[in-house]
């Protein structure tokens, strides 16, 4: 009799290179068989080879620019059609960054496609194909960004907020359907991200940057742990906690039917 191993299977977007890579290292060393997902194929090719051999896991590759509507759509296409799939690792992104007074309009708008609208439609093609098969588990890339205001970090920053909220809302849709989904908060990370930025990575204090390894290990802990929400370099996790509590606070406030004293005629 002959024996089929059924292995999990993880897609990650921006595999070539970055966190993605080593997301896609880690999980390959764990027997996960892969679809790597990003521009450059070549490389993608080259890992796949590495991988496969070092790993004896299947690697597929899906050269595609999330950039456009058609490389989205053959990524969730992909999603769609394969139940085996049951890791997103929804990584690709970068930073378009400018003043406000001087945006560039067709840049900014290039950076959505990929941070924003990839993300959502990767996320909405694996709940969808998870939800259905009663498990499975979404990794969303957010950066420490998202609660901070820089000059020059309008987009990008807000960007990572929408990642932010888009994957709260996504854990209060899946609870209760077997569909585990992180939301990842890194601080600043070894790669070509800062490169790519225009930045020089030199320029952050080396107490700041976190390696790309130790970020990925972090994740991967987190959801053996249950913990929804990652921020590898946060000391206490109730600071998180208590963020939430202050903002339940203001949401309780928000719709009332009279406006609060402080706006009195006369305080
Ligand atoms: N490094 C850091 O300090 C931080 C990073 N992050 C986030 O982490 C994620 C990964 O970044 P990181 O690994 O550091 O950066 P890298 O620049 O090292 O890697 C980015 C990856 O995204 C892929 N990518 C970029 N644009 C596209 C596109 N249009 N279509 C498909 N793939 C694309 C790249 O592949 P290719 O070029 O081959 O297409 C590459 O694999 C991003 O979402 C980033 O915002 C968050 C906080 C901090
Ligand atoms: C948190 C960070 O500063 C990071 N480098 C980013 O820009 O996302």
């Amino acid at each position: 009799m002959t024996m089929t191993i059924i292995r999990p299977r993880a897609l990650v977007t921006g595999a070539s290179a970055g966190i993605g890579r080593v997301y896609a290292e880690h999980l390959a060393r764990t027997g996960h068989d892969l679809v790597l997902v990003a521009r450059r194929a070549d490389r993608l090719q080259a890992l796949a080879d590495e991988f496969g051999q070092a790993h004896r896991v299947e690697v597929e590759i899906l050269p595609a620019d999330l950039g456009t509507r058609e490389g989205v759509e053959a990524v969730a296409s992909r999603l769609a059609a394969d139940p085996a799939v049951d890791m997103l690792i929804n990584n690709a992104g970068y930073a378009a960054r400018g003043r406000v007074a001087e945006l560039d309009f067709e840049a900014l708008e290039a950076m959505l496609q990929v941070n924003v609208l990839a993300l959502s439609r990767l996320s909405s093609a694996a709940m969808a194909q998870m939800i259905a098969a009663g498990r499975g588990t979404i990794i969303n890339i957010a950066s420490g960004t998202a609660f901070m205001q820089m000059p020059g970090n309008a987009g990008y920053g807000a960007s990572k907020n929408y990642v932010l909220a888009f994957t709260r809302h996504m854990q209060l849709e899946a609870e209760g359907t077997g569909v585990r989904v992180q939301l990842l908060v890194p601080g600043v990370i070894a790669t070509d991200f800062h490169a790519v930025a225009g930045n020089d990575l030199a320029n952050f204090p080396p107490e700041r940057v976190m390696s790309a390894e130790d970020l990925v290990v972090a994740s991967l802990r987190a959801l053996e742990m249950d913990e929804t929400i990652c921020i590898p370099s946060l000391p206490e996790i109730r600071d998180w906690d208590a963020y939430v509590e202050a903002e339940a606070r203001v949401a309780a406030g928000v719709s009332r039917d009279r406006v609060a004293p402080r706006y009195h005629n006369g305080g």
